[in-house]
């Protein structure tokens, strides 16, 4: 009677504390974690499975060695509770120990990194910047004058990109432990910043490292943890999603605006932020690598492809099952800062300049909160910029954060190297408050020695229990049903709070690590509806009964899954709400975020109902899809049986990505299927922007294909399956397929002689060019309609025997088609003025371009020639029919090239109706078709006038 009374009670007391986890925002959490210790160590039903603190202390236990000797099923299951328990423990432990390292060292790190000299360049006579160990650099600012710098870890220029990354991961760590983390890369323009986040397919940057780090990590803790992947970039102060497609043209759909919001207790959301969870790092690495494509970038007199914009990726990671963790849903914000620049030095003017202001100005509002911070002022500035809002509840304070400070070794960056470090060290001494004193300082490095060779044991005791549990799974599950460990067996009558480590185990195969069901777990960690309402908590229960609706009743919009952050009623955000003007386009559509709201939900079950009527892989059906859609498949998805949630999920990021193949089916333009781009080796580094066979011209990306061991050099990439297993050798051009009627229109030539070896690969238009010196040149078996892709300014890349060169001509619709430099720009839209940033060269379109002068000078001689050869053949009086239709640009240089730029009539040698009404609208239509796709107004073109006219004759 009394061991019932007594099993009542801990029964009481879970379910006590599980109704208390829902209220924790009123407990603290060391209170939570001490009774959730409590509850661990109070006798179970079986005696066998206790843990004697004092074992745990020591680390070994009489129970877990003699684990081996157990012949008996039961026994070993017991043993294996045992173990699980005991890792629990462990890292617990570690937890404690990597925090209390972590807070000796800070909460805001600062690293500085020192590019090395490129071949080609000279460092100066100075040769200013020496990492004289590695905490410090020395800075020479003359002959006789220098200055020390002193930082947490140097590291010189040499060094790898793993040596890097180890000096991140702890950081990594704590954010599994539940803490917000940041982690920045500051600098100059071209002093490496994408190189060190972003990295190469050989050498891999911190951000591919980071997310598998956490997979890694996370499969090896003893928790289910469920991971989101969201990636946006600040480019002129407004917010733009990285993983949508960003409307280009007046008929797309408007995408809905990103608007930052705070919640009381000072959390950061991003509302209509796309967040899709990922199962593994191949899914997470594919959602980053879709997202670089969008990237803003160009090319500057630093730096040939210079990031225009601040690019911040998101993961955002949720454990239920884990009271001890700082947090339910934290994250990590990993940044690639746009470069400073002072605009004199870069000479940036237009865009260029408003982009380099932009840039400027934030990294100065980010300085500005650092220093309020520093100061400990009441007011910290974060409302400045978009950046500092972003980034405010994982700045200092209680989250780690790291700041990776890249400066430049050449003398003639010695000003911007200087104001780079003077801003580091402000940084720096936001933890510090005052500089410790050398006696501090060592006491300090004496306790993280040792907290070091504390974590160390942990970790390979942790190791060795592994083991130990994965030998005993294995034997067990050759003795009970095969296809099922017996972990998972184990852990619905388990009393421990934790996952056990097999269930894990098994789902590390697959790659899926993220939360187990509900069901699986302890009756008493389940959430009562209580807790669930409490703290929004969107689980799924076994049965599969409805999901509790937690208080915030709003839908989560662009959230893939509700398992991001406490939903909050409308009435409970602060007034620290911002919008981003480039979503909303000028407010064409806008409608105020209630409207929004309702539109989704009802969009929701549109998209819901299109994906139930029809197979997944039959989306040419689904004609009223929305780009929102994949998400809220994956909002139903995460509404269904866990099991079903389950299998699905799992193809849902390839859906996201198969969906940007699908212009039509959204009704968007993809930008990238606009503009290919294709590393130039030695030119650029090729972590930069998607290889070919990334992008292949439609918007197709490929499984990540690089890891640590096993890298992919450029050659490689030279012979590339596309997405039908067809090899597209990267030699040939790649252009989109053009638009079909433009195509048809100018077939209507009956130059057949002239066609070209043109063929067509699903979709993509493979042309091949000549290359003669330094200018491209078309030959005469260029035909027609290969010349209208041209017009159509689909990228082309061609290549020669030495060198591999890459054209990117951005699609020019209306408006403006040149920049003042040789380099093709995209002409703005007609958009309002707020949508502009929208369209601009994506990160991986850069490369070699041509000018348009040139392009047309060429093409201009290649319908002369062709023409020439018609005249003979035929002779025609060229002379009535090839008068020159005079084109009026709009930009400055066109207007000042307006002669050279009178493109010939394209006529039909063969045809009988070379005169007259039809064959003059003929040139109408076309002239009209290659004018409008040049940018150029109709207007501009005189073509209402002689096209009235005309049809008068
Ligand atoms: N540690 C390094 N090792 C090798 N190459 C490097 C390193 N750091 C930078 N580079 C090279 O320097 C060039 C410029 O680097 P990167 O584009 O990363 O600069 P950035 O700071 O991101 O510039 P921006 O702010 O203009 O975007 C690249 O070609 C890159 O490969």
């Amino acid at each position: 009677m009394k061991t019932m009374d007594a099993r009542q009670s801990v029964q009481n007391l879970a379910e006590t504390i599980h109704s208390l986890l829902g209220l924790k925002a009123h407990l603290t959490s060391a209170w939570v974690k001490s009774v959730c210790d409590i509850v661990k160590n109070l006798p179970s039903e079986k005696s066998s499975t206790d843990i004697k603190p004092k074992d745990l202390e020591t680390g070994s236990s009489s129970e877990i060695k003699d684990v081996d000797s157990g012949t008996d099923n039961s026994e070993t299951k017991d043993k294996i509770a045992t173990l699980s328990a005991y890792i629990n423990q462990l890292n617990i432990q570690r937890r404690q120990v990597l925090n209390e390292f972590l807070d000796l060292k800070g909460n805001i790190r600062v690293f500085c990194r020192i590019r090395p000299i490129r071949i080609g360049e000279n460092f100066g006579h100075l040769r200013p910047v020496i990492a004289s160990d590695s905490s410090n650099v020395l800075l020479k600012l003359d002959k006789n004058k220098s200055k020390s710098y002193s930082f947490d870890k140097i590291f010189h220029p040499g060094l790898s990109q793993d040596e890097v990354f180890s000096e991140v991961e702890p950081v990594i760590k704590s954010v599994l432990d539940g803490y917000n983390a940041c982690i920045f890369a500051y600098g100059q323009t071209g002093t490496g910043k994408t190189y060190t986040m972003e990295g190469t397919s050989d050498s891999p940057g911190i951000v591919p490292r980071t997310i598998k780090a956490l997979f890694k990590q996370a499969v090896e803790s003893n928790h289910a943890f469920r991971i989101s992947f969201s990636m946006l970039e600040i480019y002129l102060g407004n917010l733009k999603d990285l993983l949508v497609t960003q409307p280009t043209k007046a008929t797309d759909r408007m995408l809905p605006c990103l608007s930052i919001h705070a919640d009381p207790k000072g959390g950061i959301e991003i509302e209509n932020l796309v967040t899709i969870q990922v199962s593994d790092f191949n899914q997470a690495l594919r959602l980053y690598r879709l997202g670089c494509r969008f990237r803003s970038t160009a090319s500057t007199n630093s730096n040939t492809t210079s990031s225009r914009s601040h690019c911040m990726i998101r993961i955002s990671i949720t454990c239920f099952d884990a009271p001890e963790r700082r947090r339910e849903t934290n994250k990590i914000w990993l940044v690639d800062l746009g470069g400073s620049e002072r605009v004199l030095k870069t000479k940036a003017w237009g865009r260029r300049l408003d982009e380099g202001k932009a840039i400027n100005l934030s990294l100065c509002a980010l300085g500005d909160v650092i220093n309020a911070l520093q100061r400990k002022k009441q007011h910290v500035p974060y409302r400045n910029s978009k950046l500092t809002q972003v980034l405010k509840d994982s700045l200092g304070q209680d989250s780690k954060t790291l700041m990776l400070v890249h400066v430049s070794p050449k003398e003639e960056d010695l000003c911007e190297t200087i104001c780079t470090l003077n801003f580091a060290t402000r940084v720096k001494s936001i933890h510090l408050g005052h500089e410790d004193s050398d006696e501090v300082r060592e006491e300090k490095e004496v306790a993280m020695r040792h907290l070091q060779q504390q974590m160390k044991k942990i970790e390979e005791e942790r190791l060795r229990v592994r083991v130990e549990i994965e030998n005993l799974n294995e034997k067990l599950e050759t003795l009970t049903r095969p296809g099922r460990s017996f972990q998972e067996q184990v852990e619905v009558s388990h009393s421990s709070a934790e996952e056990p480590l097999a269930n894990l185990k098994n789902k590390n195969k697959t790659g899926d690590i993220t939360a187990a069901p509900l069901s699986q777990l302890p009756r008493f960690m389940r959430p009562t509806f209580c807790s669930r309402r409490k703290s929004g908590m969107n689980l799924h229960t076994s049965e599969g009964k409805e999901e509790a609706i937690g208080r915030r009743r709003r839908p989560s919009s662009h959230r893939a899954e509700s398992v991001t952050f406490p939903v909050k009623n409308n009435s409970e955000y602060n007034s620290d709400r911002s919008i981003s003007r480039s979503s909303c386009l000028a407010g064409l559509n806008m409608k105020n975020s209630a409207d929004y709201e309702t539109e989704y939900s009802q969009e929701t079950l549109d998209s819901d109902i299109n994906i139930a009527a029809f197979p997944e892989h039959d989306t040419s059906q689904r004609t009223s899809v929305h780009p929102r859609d994949p998400l809220s498949y994956l909002e139903k998805c995460g509404s269904q049986k866990t099991e079903k949630f389950h299998t699905k999920k799992f193809s849902k990021v390839d859906d996201w990505l198969l969906h940007k193949n699908e212009p039509t089916v959204t009704g968007i333009t993809h930008r990238s299927n606009r503009v290919l781009a294709i590393p130039v080796p030695g030119k650029k580094h090729g972590g930069r922007g998607p290889s070919t066979a990334e992008t292949l011209g439609n918007g197709n990306v490929p499984a990540y294909d690089y890891t640590e061991e096993n890298t992919v050099s450029h050659n490689k990439t030279k012979k590339q399956l596309d997405v039908k297993g067809v090899e597209v050798p990267i030699s040939e051009v790649i252009t989109e397929k053009p638009q079909k009627m433009l195509k048809d229109l100018f077939e209507m030539d009956s130059r057949e002689d002239l066609i070209s070896s043109s063929h067509v690969i699903e979709g993509q238009t493979m042309m091949e060019m000549q290359d003669f010196g330094d200018s491209l040149s078309i030959d005469d078996t260029t035909s027609t309609s290969s010349l209208a892709d041209i017009y159509c300014g689909r990228l082309n890349q061609y290549k020669d025997d030495d060198e591999m060169y890459t054209i990117s001509i951005m699609q020019p619709v209306k408006g403006e088609i040149c920049c003042p430099d040789s380099t093709i720009k995209h002409g703005g839209y007609t958009y309002p003025s707020e949508s502009e940033d929208s369209i601009i060269e994506s990160k991986g379109d850069s490369g070699v371009s041509f000018s348009i002068s040139e392009l047309e000078s060429r093409c201009r001689q290649i319908y002369t020639e062709i023409d020439i050869k018609d005249k003979e053949k035929k002779e025609l009086q060229a002379s009535s029919r090839l008068s020159p239709c005079p084109l009026k640009l709009r930009s400055q240089r066109a207007q000042m090239n307006q002669k050279d730029l009178n493109v010939p009539y394209i006529i039909s040698p063969g045809s009988t109706q070379s005169e007259g009404i039809y064959c003059i609208l003929k040139q109408k239509v076309q002239i009209l078709c290659v004018s409008a796709l040049l940018g150029l107004g109709f207007y501009d073109l005189g073509f209402d006038h002689d096209f009235f006219q005309g049809l008068m004759l």
